[in-house]
């Protein structure tokens, strides 16, 4: 079975608190993104062991503990009836990059296993697999706009209609990790209502919307800065880092055409409509 795992992009992203468990308490929009991985999953041959075959962007890591491997395996651990599988990923959204690639592929091999096997997991416990395997697994299970909460893996509904939303999304070529990212916070209340503010136009959202990871990026990595302020410059009306980077994306009105704009060479940019 052939699958198109998708990035997300973070619409307001706020640390909140600490927890008792080293993690964070977050508040943040969870969007969609098309811009894709392609993942494979058949049955292994006969007498052959589970093997991934990886193509694209290069994943630092061992192929045998890639988060598709680790989706399937957690299944298999429940369902001894799965036979040994072949995983193909053709890897494209950037890592590192608060696009939750990876969190994407792992959702996605629950959801294609699932599915192939006809193994009839419902949509909460394939919510309660994904969790299992990092805090932005459970959105893409359903893979819809969402205010996410607590881990980033608790959600509720909100009604955001963006489409048409010209977007593009510039990655600097710069892995920032995850665990570093949330080491750099300083956790504190929300200045601005998330869902109040996204419920207001695309245009006062630059004032009344913000990712808590900016500020605390900015000394170590000040081409984050550097790629909003040009986004902002091409008419953007909203930009902003999305997840713990080093993603950022400038999102246009329906009726705007996204403009050309030149990068350096090592950057991997995606525009589209959203
Ligand atoms: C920044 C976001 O991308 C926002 O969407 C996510 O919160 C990150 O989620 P993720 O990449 O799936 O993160 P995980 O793989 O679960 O965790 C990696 C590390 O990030 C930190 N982490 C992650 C999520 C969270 N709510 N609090 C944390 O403190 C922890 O140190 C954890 O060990
Ligand atoms: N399928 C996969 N795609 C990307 N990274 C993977 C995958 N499987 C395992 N990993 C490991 O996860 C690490 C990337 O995690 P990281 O959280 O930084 O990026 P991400 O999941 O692509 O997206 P985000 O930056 O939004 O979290 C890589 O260094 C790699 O070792």
């Amino acid at each position: 079975m052939l699958v198109f795992p998708n990035a997300k992009l973070n619409l307001g992203l706020y640390v909140t608190e600490r927890r008792p468990d080293g993690f964070h308490n977050v508040e943040s929009v969870f969007l969609p993104l098309p811009w894709t991985d392609a993942l494979e999953i058949l049955p292994a041959p006969a007498g052959q062991p589970t093997s991934i075959t990886l193509t694209g962007r290069p994943i630092p890591g061992n192929p045998a503990t890639n988060l598709c491997v680790r989706a399937y395996e957690l299944l298999q651990a429940d369902f001894p009836q799965l036979p040994p599988a072949q995983i193909y990923l053709h890897k494209i959204v950037p890592i590192g990059a608060g696009l939750g690639g990876g969190s994407a592929d792992a959702a996605f091999a629950l959801k294609a296993t699932n599915e192939l096997f006809s193994l009839g997991i419902s949509v909460e416990t394939l919510e309660s697999y994904a969790r299992q395997l990092g805090s932005d697994c459970a959105f893409f299970i359903q893979n819809k706009p969402v205010l996410a909460m607590e881990r980033g893996d608790v959600f509720q509904e909100i009604d955001l209609n963006l489409t048409g939303t010209g977007c593009l999304v510039v990655y600097p070529n710069l892995h920032i990790s995850t665990p570093e990212a949330f080491a750099r916070i300083t956790p504190q209340a929300p200045a601005h209502a998330l869902r109040a503010a996204l419920a207001q136009p695309l245009e006062t959202w630059r004032d009344t919307v913000s990712n808590d990871f900016e500020k605390s990026l900015a000394p170590a990595y000040p081409v984050l800065a550097e790629i909003k302020q040009q986004l902002y410059a091409a008419g953007a009306a909203y930009a902003s880092l999305s997840g713990s980077g080093s993603a950022v994306y400038g999102l246009w009105p329906a009726s705007v055409a996204v403009p050309h704009l030149e990068w350096p060479a090592t950057y991997t940019v995606w525009h589209g409509v959203l």
